[in-house]
């Protein structure tokens, strides 16, 4: 997903991390909110037409009760004619099986409605992730991330599927109810709602401060599913180490936080219940006190007296119910707020629909490219370099100089902060993502593989082979000379690769990153201490292979084992923010061991 912008455009932000952001609760209103997340129910239409049918149908029939038993009470109990009493029981009896029928109805048209949008909810976030940058997921744990994918997705949710009819038609009844409490007496009417207009303001006040405790709690809930994250990640190092205790530490400390938060949101949550109820019984007291005078001055009948507590009923029982209601309400919006904080990021770096070109017929140009990760300080100053088609580059430099940067900035994992790079005479940003990495290959430092096959994970962004059965495919990997690579492996293509590749040895893992990575034929291919965790003999295999190249193909190593680029026609130190041509090996050696020495 691009977005096309013009060259002189501002750079664009690097700062992706969600937490840094202030409280998006405050940020958004509950209308803009509302609005954002109906259109998640486009495609609902017809279903919701048909579930708030049933809701005005069930609110009606349940609004008629109350009149039936008040004119039962007038007209026949007090003229004794009790076979008309029971007819009108009968009336009853029918009226409320009906509502029950079409309260089913509601219920499970909702509940479905509830679950396909948590369905489309998962999946927009999910493939709103797939569009993000490096940065994003630099800057973000995966446990929060996790958690806003499962649990905020699902708050909102259950506010769809269990309580938005619930509310909607708590909100029928009452607005029913309220108009026959107007409609039989407007002074005991207008006196019976009173209470509820304050209740109206004291909701409106109090709802952002709710918001926030529930946004509050669910960071923390994030927080803590980044800490699990964490500790499973790295269990080999704790058992190592025996350093259960500080893992547990830590979850302890996270899970006390969340323990405070989650008091907090229940709190604010539950604070609505008991303001709810009194206004309520002092709507049921100013009517039984004023009714009562009303009924002694002969204004009005027992029956519709009667009549009236019933709605009024009818109409504080739904508030009742709204204030559990308002703050699932609540719950949903600080888990919409979160999520919609994901889905309103700019995706993938933008795609420059015009931008000056380099008359330089180099392969890869540098032109005065600075960078910094966010917040941090300067990782290049300034930085100019070219290389050319078919030729070997190394970099060489001391830990944490700026390689695997100068490397990530190469295949555009991250834009320069200022200054440009050249693919090819063009600059970097006006390739789509598609061409861009059909151009490069990367084989990263800690190469990841997905569970599957050796086939899956070889054909893994290589629409080219996908529908080879493994004859052919065996041939492709024989005329790209990989062979030997393959037959390293016992079970050949069908290898089974476990979660994560973790049953693979990591030397195994960067054999095959680097057949997937061979295989795509790149223009320019980066290999990052791709050799590290592999054997002397399988290592000059590899280079082999890499000779083996076609002529046109550049190829950038990062190595710290000198020996493995002593065939490379172009050396660059990088440190300290600076990338040199450092000449010869020799003079490369020298140059780290000057400042091995002056470190
Ligand atoms: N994602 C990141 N966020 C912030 N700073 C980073 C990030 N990645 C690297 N850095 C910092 O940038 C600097 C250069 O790191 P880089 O990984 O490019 O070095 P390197 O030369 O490849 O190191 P090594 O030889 O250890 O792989 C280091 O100071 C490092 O701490």
């Amino acid at each position: 997903m691009y977005r096309s912008i013009n060259h002189n455009a501002a750079p664009i932000t690097m700062n992706y991390n969600l937490n840094s952001t202030a409280d998006p609760a405050q940020k958004t209103s509950t209308f803009s909110a509302l609005k954002k997340l109906f259109r998640f129910l486009a495609a609902e239409q017809k279903t919701l037409m048909l579930a708030f049918f049933t809701i005005i149908v069930s609110s009606g029939l349940n609004l008629t009760g109350p009149i039936i038993i008040g004119y039962t009470i007038d007209h026949f109990i007090q003229n004794h004619q009790y076979s008309n009493v029971l007819l009108f029981c009968g009336l009853l009896l029918l009226v409320y099986t009906a509502a029950f029928v079409a309260n089913y109805l509601q219920a499970r048209l909702m509940g479905g409605i509830g679950q396909r949008m948590l369905f489309n909810l998962r999946n927009a976030v999910f493939a709103k992730l797939q569009e993000l940058p490096v940065a994003f997921f630099n800057q973000n744990k995966t446990g929060d991330l996790i958690s806003r994918i499962n649990n905020d997705t699902d708050k909102v949710n259950q506010f769809f599927s269990q309580y938005l009819l619930q509310f909607v038609s708590n909100i029928f009844l009452m607005t029913g109810s309220g108009i026959f409490l107007l409609s039989i007496h407007p002074r005991l009417g207008g006196a019976a709602l009173v209470p509820a207009a304050s209740l109206l303001i004291f909701t409106r006040l109090i709802s952002p401060w709710v918001r926030r405790k529930n946004a509050a709690n669910m960071k923390s809930t994030g927080s803590m599913s980044a800490e699990i994250q964490e500790s499973l990640n790295n269990f080999k190092v704790i058992i190592a180490f025996n350093r259960r205790d500080y893992f547990r530490k830590r979850f302890d400390e996270v899970n006390k936080q969340n323990y405070g938060t989650a008091i907090g949101a229940g709190m604010a949550n539950n604070v609505f219940m008991p303001v709810f109820g009194l206004c309520a019984q002092l709507a049921q007291l100013t009517v039984l006190t004023y009714g009562i005078y009303l009924v002694s001055t002969g204004q009005f009948t027992i029956g519709m007296l009667i009549s009236f507590f019933a709605y009024v009923t009818s109409f504080y029982n739904p508030i009742r119910q709204l204030s559990v209601l308002w703050a699932n309400f609540q719950v949903a919006l600080a888990g919409w707020d979160r999520i919609s904080q994901i889905l309103t990021l700019q995706s993938d770096l933008p795609l420059l629909a015009t931008a000056a070109e380099s008359n330089n017929t180099a392969v890869m140009e540098f032109r005065n490219v600075q960078f910094r990760y966010p917040d941090s300080p300067p990782v290049l100053h300034n930085v100019s370099f070219t290389m050319e088609q078919g030729k070997t580059y190394a970099l060489v430099g001391p830990t944490g100089g700026g390689k695997t940067t100068t490397a990530s900035l190469i295949a555009r994992l991250y834009d320069p902060t200022e200054g440009q790079v050249f693919l090819n005479g063009k600059d970097i940003r006006t390739y789509e993502a598609a061409t861009r990495s059909s151009k490069i290959g990367f084989i990263l430092q800690e190469p990841f593989l997905f569970s599957g096959t050796l086939r899956d994970n070889i054909l893994f962004g290589n629409a080219e082979y996908v529908g080879m059965t493994n004859e052919q495919l065996s041939e492709v990997i024989k005329e790209a000379h990989l062979e030997s690579l393959l037959a390293r492996f016992e079970q050949g293509l069908d290898t089974k690769i476990l979660t994560s590749g973790d049953a693979v040895s990591l030397g195994q893992k960067q054999l095959i990153a680097f057949i997937r990575a061979v295989l795509r034929k790149p223009e320019l291919l980066i290999l990052d201490e791709a050799t590290a965790n592999i054997d002397t003999i399988t290592e000059q295999l590899l280079e082999k292979i890499l000779q083996q190249l076609p002529d046109t193909t550049t190829r950038v190593i990062i190595a710290h084992r000198l020996n493995t680029i002593e065939n490379a026609d172009e050396i660059f130190f990088v440190n300290a923010g600076e990338v040199i041509r450092a000449g010869s090996l020799e003079h490369a050696v020298n140059m780290l061991l000057h400042e091995k020495r002056a470190s």
